[in-house]
């Protein structure tokens, strides 16, 4: 499945607040992602299913989690409501076979200077290409010529802002584009503007 440049899937990562999340509705993005993992993101079930409750059905609501229990993910899944499960921890196959079972859709993220993935070798229904320290807001070089990028339903993260988006999305020929803290004031805080002026580069 290819998207244009206009239909580029936007993931906005990290909300905390109610005020946050309506922004990313209003604004127009595909995705919104709450951390699960430990991280100055992060929030219990609790608060992510009254946000995820503010979300209309056509955007993807996730959780996200890294080198976490099966048990823990599942219950965390399961309070919040998400929709999405994404891990960023060394999972194997039979741990997204496992997660499978409840219905949720499932990303897996990898560091995209690991080998070269291909979605779905995993079980996992999308990619993410993320930097080596996730949700750091440090780039990784996607623009050299030896990244080679998979193909199908993939996202482009690591160190993207509204300034870098529109070109890393070209330059890659991602499907979508996953964003944390170039959307932040500072670390763990979101920007009304930036969350805005994010989404409206990665389209235009
Ligand atoms: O955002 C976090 O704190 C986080 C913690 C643990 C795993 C993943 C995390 N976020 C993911 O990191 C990228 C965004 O990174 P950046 O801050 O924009 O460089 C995105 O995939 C988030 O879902």
């Amino acid at each position: 499945m290819t998207r244009g440049m206009s239909d580029l899937f936007v993931k906005i990562c990290g909300l905390r607040t109610a005020r946050d999340v309506d922004t990313c509705v209003e604004a127009g993005a595909d995705a919104v992602g709450f951390v699960f993992a430990t991280s100055a993101r992060t929030i219990d079930a609790a608060t992510a299913r009254r946000l995820a409750e503010r979300v209309p059905a056509h955007i993807l609501t996730v959780g996200v989690f890294r080198g976490q229990p099966l048990d823990e993910v599942r219950r965390l899944t399961q309070e919040s409501g998400v929709r999405a499960v994404q891990l960023h921890g060394d999972e194997g196959p039979e741990y997204y076979e496992a997660l499978r079972s409840q219905g949720r859709t499932l990303i897996r993220a990898t560091a995209a200077t690991e080998v070269p993935a291909r979605l779905g070798e995993l079980g996992e229904d999308l990619l993410l290409l993320d930097a080596p320290d996730p949700g750091s807001g440090k780039p990784w070089n996607w623009a050299s010529p030896e990244f080679a990028a998979p193909t199908g339903r993939w996202m482009l993260a690591g160190g993207l802002h509204p300034g870098n988006v529109r070109r890393a999305a070209d330059v890659t020929g991602a499907w979508g584009v996953d964003v944390s803290s170039g959307v932040e004031s500072e670390r763990g805080v979101k920007s009304t503007e930036l969350i805005r002026s994010f989404i409206t580069a990665a389209r235009h």
